[in-house]
């Protein structure tokens, strides 16, 4: 997918734009790039390579470190996950979000784990799932105000296995505010199965907390 598919693809709403502010142009393909990377995490995990393979392969990936390593810049300059305007955020830690209806008290949208999420037995992994969860509610918490929180805690339910290479339904909604504390909750589903869901607090940040 070409960065201006990427852009026009319904994975933000014209809230989330408006209040997350600007993000970092960067390079034309660098959404395809990201996509090219994700892909590649999935082949590598599913793969059983030979020894001429594998040496090939790290010697490649060492090359590209020693181009990259003298382009690092410090975290306001980065891209990486901070294209918000693209779907996952233009980074590979937590698996790409698709967000298909937003405002700033709920959202929904879809994700599919590939195989570079597996944990064992076709279930996605038990730690990339709350990864998830606080992508999606850590934007959520976000989005509705300039003043910035954190999550204080995270509590996730896994209520049946979620599947690898699954197309899957996200939700995230406030269930309430006090004060400087925000409760959230989602849950992940494949149909009709609920697979997960969290309960997070986020806490708004004071001026200069870091
Ligand atoms: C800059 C932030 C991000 C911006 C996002 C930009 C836009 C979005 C774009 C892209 C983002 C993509 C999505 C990813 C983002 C997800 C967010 C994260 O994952 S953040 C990383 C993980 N979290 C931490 O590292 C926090 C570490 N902890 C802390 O910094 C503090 O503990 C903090 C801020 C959470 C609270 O500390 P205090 O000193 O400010 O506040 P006190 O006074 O302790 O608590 C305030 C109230 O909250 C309760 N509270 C605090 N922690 C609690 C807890 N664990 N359980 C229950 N209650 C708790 C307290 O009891 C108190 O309640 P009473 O006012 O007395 O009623």
């Amino acid at each position: 997918m070409s960065d201006e598919e990427h852009a026009s693809a319904p994975h933000w709403s014209e809230t989330w734009r408006g209040v997350e502010g600007q993000v970092p142009a960067g390079p034309a393909g660098y959404g395809a790039m990201i996509d090219t990377l994700r892909t590649f995490l999935d082949d590598v995990a599913a793969a059983s390579p030979d020894e001429a393979i594998v040496a090939a392969l790290t010697q490649d990936m060492a090359g590209w470190s020693s181009k990259l390593r003298p382009l690092a810049v410090p975290e306001a300059e980065r891209i990486f996950a901070h294209r918000r305007d693209l779907p996952g955020r233009g980074q590979t830690m937590s698996p790409q979000l698709f967000i298909d209806e937003a405002s700033a008290e709920s959202v929904r949208g879809h994700v599919t784990f590939g195989d570079y999420y597996l944990g064992g037995n076709g279930a996605v992994h038990g730690g990339a799932i709350p990864l998830l969860f606080d992508e999606i509610l850590g934007r959520l918490s976000n989005a509705g105000t300039q003043k910035r929180s954190r999550t204080a805690f995270l509590h996730v339910d896994f209520r049946s296995i979620t599947p690898i290479g699954k197309r899957l339904q996200i939700r995230g909604w406030f269930e309430y505010e006090e004060g400087r504390k925000r409760l959230l909750k989602a849950d992940l589903r494949d149909g009709d199965t609920l697979c997960a869901e969290a309960e997070g607090l986020f806490v708004e940040l004071r001026p200069g907390q870091p």
